[in-house]
């Protein structure tokens, strides 16, 4: 699923409404037939009590006003606070003058503020996405009386004074703290940034159906990966056709279809790293796979793995030797790997040998991050599978998470990789400057060594001679936040441990099979 810009998506509504022949106010009525369809499913007149809608004098207001409008016919009690100004646009002229007489109207002003008690739900339809400057004077007022009020706020399109795809200009500028935020289509870049979560709260996005052809067209950097079947503006494109699918194995399919993957990881004390990313690689799917790792985790690989072959390095602690890399179709390194020299001097061989493709994990990133003349080395489409804290030690402290995406693109396309940047909405970056958020996953991954399961599963759909790298790292990705929250289901979010991905990454990769 693609995310558009602002303008994008103001000219997406202006060219649904010329192909679908259709008027703004027709699609102002459908967007607030869709919020209002889930205003219905999720609070019932009691629940709700009295409705606040505060409204400003653009279309978001228009959708507030009309809203207003079919909450009261549906038996909701309404109020609304409307925001003064010199213009209003048409269809919230059309939608005020529509309005049903009994409802109450306040006109907001910073002397007399509406009554927010704890609590009490309000629909904020003050602003999305024609913000054009940060909220000032009477609106500033509102909003930080909203936000001070501790009510339940439902935010419509964009939770007012945010922007959709860029960050504000003004930090002081208040923004709404929404519990809900409606978004018409398609989510927004901004929803999936760990800066606006505050703002945000829990976002959901209603199908008012917007041009799918302009959709299809248009030129963004920004996607979603969702799993099959789920649903969005399009949900019956997606069922069709997936964002991305893994393809079904062969009746005649082979072990060599499915490669030989070298694994370098653990040092003394972290062969727990080693053994979780190679209970990975086998669930997802391996051919076949070989462990290198230090003398100390020999006899651990060799008894919790019996499916992997194992290479035990002559030093005991670390690992100090680089295989011959003949017989694999893919290398990964990094899980436990420790910083000694030795393991830099591995790092750095098999960076000048590697012939095959690369994934690169944890320590390994941070001998990068300390020998950046190595990043000249990288193969190209190497995967690198950082943290923020890591990707900080390869590149640069970032101002906020947009100036981040900047350096995450900046960084693939200078050296022709792609890298996963691990988050709540983990970001797959391609080399042509492409960027894949990721939908799956919950905060019970959180937890110690659940990278070291997504290395050992990037690397298995890398060996995978079926896969291109963008793919590869994508439906690893999806499947392994989907593992963590199948296994979620049954531990629960605190009691989700490493291993609990691992156990679930083969019915979370069977899903995407196509
Ligand atoms: N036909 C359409 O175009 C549709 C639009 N929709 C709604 O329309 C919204 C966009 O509407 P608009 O483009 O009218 O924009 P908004 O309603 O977001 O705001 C624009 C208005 O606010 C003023 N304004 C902007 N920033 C301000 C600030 N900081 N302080 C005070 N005033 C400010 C502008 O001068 C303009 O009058 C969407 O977010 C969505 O809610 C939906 O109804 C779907 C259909
Ligand atoms: N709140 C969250 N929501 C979804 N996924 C998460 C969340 N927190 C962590 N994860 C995932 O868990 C993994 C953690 O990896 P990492 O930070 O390398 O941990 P470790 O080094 O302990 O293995 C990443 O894949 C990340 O995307
Ligand atoms: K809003």
């Amino acid at each position: 699923m693609k995310l558009l810009s602002a303008a994008q998506i103001r000219a997406l509504d202006q060219a649904t409404i010329r192909e679908q022949r259709t008027t703004s106010t027709a699609l102002m009525e459908r967007a607030a037939i869709a919020l209002a369809g889930w205003l219905y499913q999720h609070y019932t007149p009691a629940e709700a009590g009295e409705i606040l809608l505060l409204c400003g004098p653009g279309n978001n207001g228009g959708d507030g006003l009309a809203l207003a409008r079919l909450l009261y016919l549906a038996g909701y009690a309404v109020r609304l606070g409307l925001l003064p100004a010199a213009k209003y646009s048409d269809d919230y002229e059309y939608n005020h003058h529509v309005l049903p007489k009994v409802i109450a109207i306040q006109e907001l002003s910073a002397e007399k503020l509406p009554d927010i008690q704890p609590g009490t739900l309000v629909v904020d339809a003050l602003f999305g996405t024609g913000l054009s400057r940060p909220l000032d004077g009477v609106a500033a007022a509102v909003v930080r009386h909203l936000n001070g009020s501790h009510a339940r706020v439902v935010a419509i399109d964009l939770p007012s004074g945010l922007l959709a795809d860029a960050p504000q200009p003004d930090p002081q500028a208040p923004v709404v703290r929404a519990s809900h935020t409606i978004s018409f289509g398609l989510p927004k870049l901004a929803f999936l940034l760990p800066q606006n979560a505050d703002y945000v709260g829990e976002w959901h996005v209603v199908d008012i159906g917007l041009s799918p052809d302009f959709i299809a067209q248009a030129d963004t950097p920004w996607h979603l990966t969702r799993l099959p079947g789920t649903g969005g503006f399009d949900a019956a494109l997606a069922a069709r056709q997936p964002d991305v699918a893994l393809p079904r194995r062969g009746k005649f399919a082979y072990k060599n279809t499915f490669g030989h993957a070298l694994l370098l990881a653990g040092s003394r004390g972290k062969v727990g790293a080693a053994v979780l990313a190679s209970g990975a690689c086998l669930r997802g799917g391996v051919g076949l796979l070989t462990v290198a790792v230090p003398g100390c985790g020999y006899d651990i690989i060799q008894t919790t793995r019996p499916e992997a072959m194992c290479l035990p390095d002559t030093q005991a602690d670390f690992i100090s030797e680089l295989p011959d890399l003949k017989p694999y179709q893919a290398v990964g390194i990094g899980p436990g790997l420790g910083q000694e020299e030795a393991s830099r001097a591995v790092l750095e061989k098999l960076l000048r040998e590697a012939k095959v493709p690369l994934v690169i994990d944890a320590d390994a990133l941070n001998l990068l991050g300390e020998h950046r003349e190595l990043l000249a080395l990288l193969p190209e489409n190497t995967v690198l599978t950082p943290h923020i804290g890591e990707f900080t030690r390869l590149t640069e402290k970032a101002r906020d998470d947009y100036h981040r995406l900047d350096l995450l693109r900046d960084f693939v396309q200078k050296h022709k990789c792609i890298v996963i940047l691990k988050g709540a909405y983990t970001a797959v970056a391609a080399p042509d400057g492409q960027v894949y958020f990721n939908s799956t996953g919950n905060p019970g991954m959180g937890t110690g060594g659940s990278g070291d399961v997504l290395t050992g599963l990037v690397l298995a759909l890398r060996a995978d001679q079926r896969l291109d790298t963008v793919l590869a790292a994508r439906l690893a990705v999806l499947a392994h936040g989907h593992a963590g929250d199948l296994a979620a289901r049954e531990t629960g979010e605190a009691g989700l441990v490493a291993s609990d991905l691992v156990q679930h990454i083969g019915p979370a990769l069977a899903v995407l099979v196509q």
